[in-house]
């Protein structure tokens, strides 16, 4: 197929709008003028039950009661009258969602919010000049919901807040700027509700001094009633050195730390370091926005110059934090680590090469705001690099620091990126994992392990416990927490207990969960300090562009009927294994290979994407794939042009860094997980060709119609969605018919498919079956050479009918399906081109393995 035809082909695609996905909170708003269509409208599907109206009824009352106002208002002008009677026709549309009482200020068209009184939902128009810093301040103040082109979602809640307290902006502030940029006046219940949220939070700090942890405020009144709390006493150590009484209690008081000016290593204003006073001078002419949002000068006031502090003890540390932030009173966590003189220092620092890109800089500005390190969560798309964020925060700090991740790959991973960055030694850096026990060389250092290594308590080796000893009998500076949102609640509860850090930082790209373990993340790490916007980021050529398509596949009779027959997980098997998902399959990979994309195709289940790789001739790689031909297979698809395609099982999820890659396929996946549709998209948002002229990067999804999957496709999406990603629906390929080659064009080769997915196991049936995926990771890095072994071998169960055991069934399919794998493990060892006598000598080897195999 030419180019040319192929261009046309994409343009052919038969895009078709669904509702959008929380259409049903919507309905369509219209002209005043015709408030009242004749009939209802062919989109009120969209209308939500609770609000669908009966037209007809609605007329003749409204009607009824034009007239009664007509009478009861003679004094009224036709002007007011007819003005009485619009707000009455909008509140009849609108219910209970009616906020005409809402009095628009006289310049509301240059003002671009709109702020809901009764639950905190504020909208802003993206499209306003001043979009752009509104977002900034959006951002700091509350939650996004839905950032899509024109209009963007954000919510005020009770945790936002305490994150905006926590980067330093003051309650009056918030109001303010909300109040400037609103189009109507702040809603007075809102403004009551930010006051409530914020006139305690920041004032309560919880410092690490000398291996113990202690609350401290400059308010001891507040600690006073802290210390009513019964969790909070129960918690409590009486120090010995307790020197104040106020009110009865002891407390140590201490002089408030000294704040400064505080640069972030490798940002742009490293430079002005010198420049200080002249900058400060400049100050006041910074604009509204950056002197609320920006993080200068922006610290949280101390009422008293004095500090009074109770100690608690480490073990309840994460109840007292709970309790606290249900009490109101979240605790801040600070770390003053240019005054702490008791931890030895780290030299690190980027390398001069290393440049930090502005999200990276703006991100770490939250961090690092008041001249200390707050602990917090950076949330940044997938694959904009979060990783140098981290480096980059340690490299400020300049303490020992303790890096978890949620595999022994990312280890490696993260290992290799410190030494690319910056300019620690090998010997600083140690990894802790199953395979290795290293300590770093001298007083301070870097250790990166994984969660599951610190968090374990049972069965472990005396080199391991000693490893543990060496982790939990000092103080970290720095604790960086990769991956923070798969990490299980409980898990997290044991690191944070047992790790001594002064400061944490959480890394994620989706700070979502299908349960609602994800608010937990706000007091055991802290607030979100800063959420990237992935739409701008891809504007700006820092993640590629990608196109979503979800391709809608119809079931064959055949395989529709036994799907409806089954009632067990089969059924997964079934909508995975459709021979018209087979098609759409090939044809996608055939059309993107001849635009020389490189495509990853992705099936969490494990039978399905053998069945696909080997019938269409492509490597995979899934968690039972050994290590070293999972490298080979991602070598090829690296640097050989014969190699466009791989197929991956959700060992590839995350951790993979194949910039190569520019087009993905997922035919099978984890129900209707958002995390997962998010990581699989981040695969290729580092597309390297990301910033050539009109690149798109392409993402489909292969969906059986009229099957379960269609309902979860909906839900995995929404993340996505809300992030401003558009998914179009395809509901045929155009030219896919007439494509040569088709795989089960006839329907035989369906039914004989259909008899292989009968015939399988159950547990190959069930989506994200590939239990042989050892640690949920795979070995992405090319460069790094010390990936483990797989630890797990591939075990192969299958169940077979007794003519399939006599090997007279499926002949054409098996025949057919003949791994790539094992070509390209032969094209490795170039057994294909050797010599006859060392083809002999390797006969006689395997026919000599094979002999040693036979029972004796
Ligand atoms: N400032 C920078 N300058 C140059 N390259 C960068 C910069 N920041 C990130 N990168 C590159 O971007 C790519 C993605 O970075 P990284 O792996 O840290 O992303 P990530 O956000 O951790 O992704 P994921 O969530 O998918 O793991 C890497 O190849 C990294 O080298």
């Amino acid at each position: 197929m030419s180019q040319k035809r192929l261009a046309e082909g994409s343009s052919r695609y038969q895009p078709f709008k669904r509702p959008r996905r929380n259409e049903d909170e919507y309905m369509e708003i219209q002209d005043e003028d015709d408030v009242i269509p004749p009939s209802p409208p062919e989109h009120s599907s969209l209308v939500p039950k609770s609000a669908t109206i009966n037209f007809s009824a609605l007329t003749r009352k409204l009607a009824e009661a034009k007239r009664a106002e007509d009478l009861s208002t003679p004094d009224m002008s036709p002007l007011e009258l007819h003005r009485l009677h619009q707000s009455k026709l909008v509140s009849h549309i609108f219910m209970d969602q009616d906020f005409s009482f809402m009095h628009l200020k006289p310049d509301h068209a240059s003002r671009p919010l709109w702020i809901s009184p009764d639950d905190g939902l504020i909208i802003l128009e993206a499209f306003s000049p001043i979009a752009e810093q509104a977002q900034d301040f959006l951002t700091a103040i509350s939650e996004p919901v839905s950032r899509p082109a024109f209009i963007h979602e954000y919510k005020l809640t009770s945790y936002s807040l305490y994150a905006a307290v926590s980067v330093g902006l003051q309650t009056e502030d918030i109001i303010e700027v909300l109040n400037r940029l609103s189009k109507v006046p702040v809603p007075e219940p809102i403004i009551s509700h930010i006051r409530k949220c914020t006139e305690t939070y920041g004032k309560v700090k919880l410092v690490l001094k000398h291996n113990k942890y202690f609350v401290e405020s400059s308010h001891p009144d507040l600690l006073q009633k802290l210390l009513r709390d019964a969790t909070i006493q129960d918690a409590r150590v009486i120090s010995v050195q307790a020197d104040t009484s106020i009110k009865g209690n002891t407390f140590t008081t201490s002089k408030v730390p000294l704040k400064g000016s505080l640069v972030v290593t490798g940002t742009s204003k490293e430079g002005d370091r010198s420049n200080d006073a002249s900058a400060k001078g400049k100050s006041s002419d910074i604009d509204l926005f950056t002197s609320v949002v920006g993080v200068e000068g922006d610290e949280i006031e101390e009422d008293d110059d004095n500090v009074h502090s109770f100690e608690i003890n480490d073990t309840k540390i994460d109840d007292v934090k709970k309790r606290c932030n249900e009490l109101n009173s979240p605790m801040l966590e600070e770390y003053d680590f240019r005054n702490d003189t008791v931890n030895a220092n780290l030299d690190i620092d980027l390398k001069p090469a290393t440049v930090i890109r502005p999200y990276q800089e703006t991100s770490l500005s939250k961090m690092f705001g008041n001249g200390r390190a707050r602990s917090g969560i950076i949330v940044l798309p997938c694959g904009a690099g979060k990783t140098l964020v981290g480096i980059t925060a340690a490299c400020t700090i300049k303490k020992s620091c303790l890096v978890l991740c949620t595999s022994s790959v990312s280890v490696y991973q993260w290992r290799a990126q410190f030494l690319q960055w910056s300019n620690i030694t090998d010997r600083q850096i140690a990894v802790f994992t199953a395979d290795q026990k290293e300590k770093f060389a001298g007083e301070s250092g870097i250790v990166v392990s994984t969660y599951s290594m610190v968090a374990n308590t049972h069965n472990r080796s005396h080199e391991s416990k000693k490893m543990m000893e060496f982790l939990t009998s000092r103080e970290w500076g720095f604790l960086l927490l990769d991956e923070v949102h798969v990490v299980p609640a409980a898990m997290f509860r044991r690191v944070v207990t047992t790790i001594k850090a002064h400061s944490k930082l959480g890394l994620t790209a989706t700070l979502v969960r299908e349960d609602d373990k994800i608010a937990d993340l706000n007091y055991m790490i802290g607030p979100k300090l800063y959420e990237a916007n992935w739409m701008d980021l891809a504007a700006k050529g820092h993640i590629a562009n990608v196109q979503c398509a979800e391709v809608w596949c119809s079931m064959t009779p055949e395989f529709y009927h036994e799907y409806l027959r089954e009632q067990s997980r089969k059924r997964a098997l079934l909508y995975c294994m459709n021979p018209n998902k087979f098609q759409a399959c090939q044809y996608l990979i055939n059309y993107h290979e001849e635009r020389g994309d490189k495509i990853i195709v992705f099936s969490d289940n494990v039978f399905a994407l053998e069945a696909y790789a080997k019938k269409l001739g492509k490597p995979y790689i899934h968690g039972g794939t050994g290590q070293t031909e999972r490298m080979r297979v991602l070598q090829h698809f690296q640097h050989d042009p014969a190699v466009s395609t791989i197929f991956l099982s959700k060992v590839g999820d995350t951790s993979i860094d194949l910039p190569e890659a520019t087009c993905l396929i997922q035919i099978s996946s984890h129900f209707g997980s958002r995390r997962q549709e998010a990581q699989r998209l981040g695969r290729i948002l580092r597309a390297k060709r990301r910033n050539d002229e009109g690149f798109n990067a392409f993402f489909y999804s292969l969906v059986s119609k009229d099957t379960q999957e269609m309902f979860y496709s909906t839900k995995r999406q929404q993340f996505l969605i809300d992030q401003g990603y558009a998914f179009k629906v395809i509901t045929s390929l155009d030219g896919q018919h007439d494509f040569p080659n088709l795989v089960y064009r006839t329907r035989e080769e369906q039914i004989e498919l259909l008899q292989s997915v009968l015939i399988a196991n159950e547990a190959d049936a069930e989506p994200g079956s590939d239990v042989r995926a050892s640690e949920g990771d795979l070995a992405g890095t090319i460069t790094s050479k010390d990936f483990g072994p797989t630890r797990f071998p591939a075990v192969h169960r299958t169940t077979s009918s007794l003519t399939s055991l006599s090997g007279a069934q499926h002949m054409s399919y098996i025949e057919q399906n003949k791994s790539m794998n094992k070509a390209l493990a032969k094209s490795a060892t170039g057994s294909m081109n050797r010599h006859k006598l060392f083809q002999k000598r390797d006969r006689e080897k395997v026919a000599a393995r094979k002999e040693a195999k036979k029972p004796t």
